[in-house]
């Protein structure tokens, strides 16, 4: 009870009219907003943890999650209550010193939409203000509930559920902006037309909408803040577009400048990825991949930066954008930063949207040699859009950073991020060959033709994968340092004014640099990769640091015999000692995969559905998803068809496809698994008995 009452008094007496500055000294402990600050720098001033003292760091407390999912949440820490979302956007209340529950609201979204999401029922995030959390479920629901209780005040449905077009979800954490909850959503790589809406904080009353691509231009305006925005987008465009939607979704990242009173909107890829299917080859198809800035209070159009125009590679620009105030040819400039798939650093005027300098921080760019200053344009690299024969992009969907939370700390004045080098094989359909299937990827890529061409591709992008956190000089545009890692595929990252910058890394660990230069002051086993960033908050004087620890979502594959324990929150400070993890559970034996009895050609045809359906969970090439499709056991592969088609697991959020499958097709899926797990078998069960013949003759 006194808890409780601590939690009511304060989380209401908040002043979160000083949420745009949150360095003002009732705020330096609190964590209001995901990226803290509304310039999301995910920089805390805290320094009583620091490079002098953080080997002595320990784990304080930590809650289980019990999900083996990928957990992506920012907790939001309001005067010494911690709230964290987990996945299908379930928000739990801590006392955030001792992590004795407050109460939980569980929106009870429907686990179908672990399917109905591309990306699986991932939540980024919540937002705080006067006293109550938002939470953007993965439904399409806003929902307000009271912060000292955890009781429901109002709900907003954001989007219309039916209809071909209506693919709709959100992974993203919604921000409040002086009293506006601002919201977008995912769902352009199943057919979408994005858009982002504004809602009043107090009653979610609707305040304004912005739609990011035009529709179809025979139906008119559609009376939304996006108007006089269309008028420039439209011209781009060409085709038939509006049949797919057009993708252009903001599922991600937002900023708000208040004196400027702009939002900053941060927008993805077309739908299909394919531009010669979308736009018949042509135009720049505004806004896609676009930062947009827009009036906070009317929604309208103020200025846009478009990063890749002819959009093709399924790159998107809704990764994280971080505002700063840097010193650039002799002056302060206000810029805002961005670090989106494409494996370019941009930098931009926050006021005109300028662009200030633009430099890539990966060792190979296939997509642009460089960006042409004079008209802001990428120089692309010969054979850089997509054409029949398969080629080898690098950056590819899978990003060279992508949503993983980044930090900038004024500091040092150096950004943080995860970077990556992943290619991968990309050719487009024939646009006669494409057809549209609702809540399914539908990408127009091609993944059949030239079998051996794209096998020599892809062993050569594994080959030269690369993942490391890099820290970046925005001024320079230059790379002050990097920590590389065994593979793609680590954290967030939080900075902080002890000189830290804290990440969890995909050797199951989570890591502090010193800011500065780099060197690791301190690791700790988790028996998780996390993927989100961590956060930072005082209690009682006392400094903490928070994180939740799940691996999953953005694709990432190669982890080998990947074995965790379930997702948690975990929460350190200074000279904690006595709690610990659970063991790990123990690897276990992998069952020994069957014969493989199918045709190369059904093979091809399970990869390449595969491809289309299973891989955003299970891992592409069915490595290293959230179950490792490989490995399953006889009594598994006896119910695959009841599993894949009927969803005999439905409950686990494995719903059935028989909408997009049939008996046939689920066959072919199940080959294409049992020769991935012949080809694997030796290498992931070092020691198990010698290999059957690949292929019964
Ligand atoms: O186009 C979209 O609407 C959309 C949505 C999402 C999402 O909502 O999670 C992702 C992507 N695209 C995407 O391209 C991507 O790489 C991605 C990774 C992840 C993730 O959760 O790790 N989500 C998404
Ligand atoms: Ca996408």
């Amino acid at each position: 009870a006194p808890l409780q009452g601590r939690a009511q008094g304060r989380a209401a007496a908040v002043d979160h009219a000083a949420l745009g500055n949150v360095d003002a000294p009732a705020q330096v402990g609190n964590w209001l907003s995901y990226g803290r600050d509304w310039g999301e720098q995910r920089y805390s001033p805290l320094a009583q943890i620091n490079a002098g003292n953080v080997a002595r760091l320990g784990l304080a407390w930590f809650d289980d999650l019990d999900t083996m999912r990928g957990v992506q949440g920012t907790p939001l820490v309001v005067d010494g209550v911690l709230y964290n979302v987990s996945i299908y956007n379930i928000v739990t209340a801590y006392d955030a010193a001792t992590g004795r529950k407050l109460w939980t609201y569980d929106p009870q979204v429907g686990a179908e939409w672990a399917r109905l999401a591309c990306c699986g029922p991932s939540a980024r995030g919540i937002a705080a203000w006067n006293g109550k959390i938002y939470i953007g479920a993965l439904d399409g629901r806003l929902i307000a509930v009271d912060a000292a209780s955890g009781q429901e005040v109002w709900t907003t449905q954001t989007f219309e559920r039916e209809g071909l077009l209506n693919a709709y979800s959100i992974t993203g954490a919604p921000r409040v902006y002086d009293g506006k909850v601002v919201i977008g959503n995912g769902g352009a790589d199943y057919g979408v037309r994005g858009f982002v809406a504004a809602y009043d904080a107090e009653t979610g009353e609707r305040l304004w909408k912005f739609y990011t691509v035009p529709g179809n231009p025979a139906d008119g305006p559609d009376g939304a803040a996006s108007d006089s925005a269309m008028q420039i987008a439209l011209p781009t465009w060409h085709g038939e577009w509006w049949r797919w939607g057009g993708g252009g979704t903001a599922w991600d990242s937002f900023a708000y400048d208040p004196d400027l009173n702009l939002v900053y909107i941060g927008t993805g890829n077309g739908t299909p990825h394919m531009w010669s299917i979308r736009s018949n080859g042509q135009g720049d198809n505004l806004f896609l991949c676009s930062i947009v800035a827009v009036d906070a209070t009317s929604g309208e159009y103020r200025w846009h930066y478009q990063m890749v125009p002819e959009e093709d590679w399924d790159y998107t620009c809704t990764q994280p954008m971080v505002l700063a105030n840097l010193p650039i040819a002799g002056r302060t400039r206000q810029v805002i930063m961005q670090a989106p798939k494409n494996g370019f650093f941009y930098v931009l005027d926050r006021a005109t949207g300028e662009l200030l300098s633009a430099e890539t921080y990966v060792s190979q760019n296939t997509w642009a040699s460089h960006i042409d200053m004079a008209t802001g344009r990428p120089v692309l690299q010969p054979g850089a859009h997509n054409t029949a024969t398969p080629h080898l992009m690098s950056p590819s969907w899978m990003a060279a950073h992508t949503w993983h939370p980044m930090a900038y700390s004024p500091q040092t004045g150096l950004v943080y991020f995860s970077a990556q080098e992943q290619g991968d094989v990309y050719a487009a359909m024939d646009a006669g060959d494409f057809t549209f299937v609702r809540h399914r990827s539908n990408s127009g890529q091609q993944r059949r033709n030239d079998p051996e061409l794209r096998a020599r591709l892809m062993a050569q992008a594994r080959a030269e994968e690369k993942g490391y956190l890099l820290a970046w000089n925005p001024v320079t545009q230059t790379e002050a340092w990097r920590v590389p890692y065994r593979v793609p595929g680590s954290g967030g990252v939080l900075a902080t004014a002890g000189n830290l910058v804290i990440q969890g890394t995909i050797d199951q660990t989570l890591a502090i640099y010193r800011a500065d230069n780099g060197e690791k002051l301190w690791e700790m086993d988790i028996d998780q990769a996390p993927v989100a960033g961590a956060i930072t908050y005082l209690v009682d004087g006392v400094q903490y640091i928070a994180i939740n620890a799940g691996w999953g979502g953005s694709p990432v594959y190669n982890l080998g015999p990947f074995t965790t324990g379930t997702a948690k929150l975990l929460v350190f400070r200074l000279d904690a000692s006595g709690v610990t993890l659970p063991p790990p559970p123990p690897p276990g034996d992998l069952p020994r995969p069957p014969f493989l009895t199918a045709t190369e050609d059904q093979v091809a045809r399970g990869r390449e559905l595969y491809g289309e359906t299973c891989a955003r969970c299970h891992g592409p090439n069915a490595v290293g998803g959230l179950k490792d499709l490989r490995w399953m056991t006889a009594e598994t592969r006896a119910r695959f068809a009841d599993i894949v088609l009927r969803g005999l697991y439905a409950e686990r959020g494995m719903i059935g496809f028989a909408d997009v499958l049939d008996e046939d097709g689920a066959a072919a899926i199940h080959a294409f698994l049992i020769a991935r797990a012949n080809e694997d078998y030796a290498d992931a069960s070092p020691g198990a008995p010698v290999l059957p013949p690949r292929r019964e003759q």
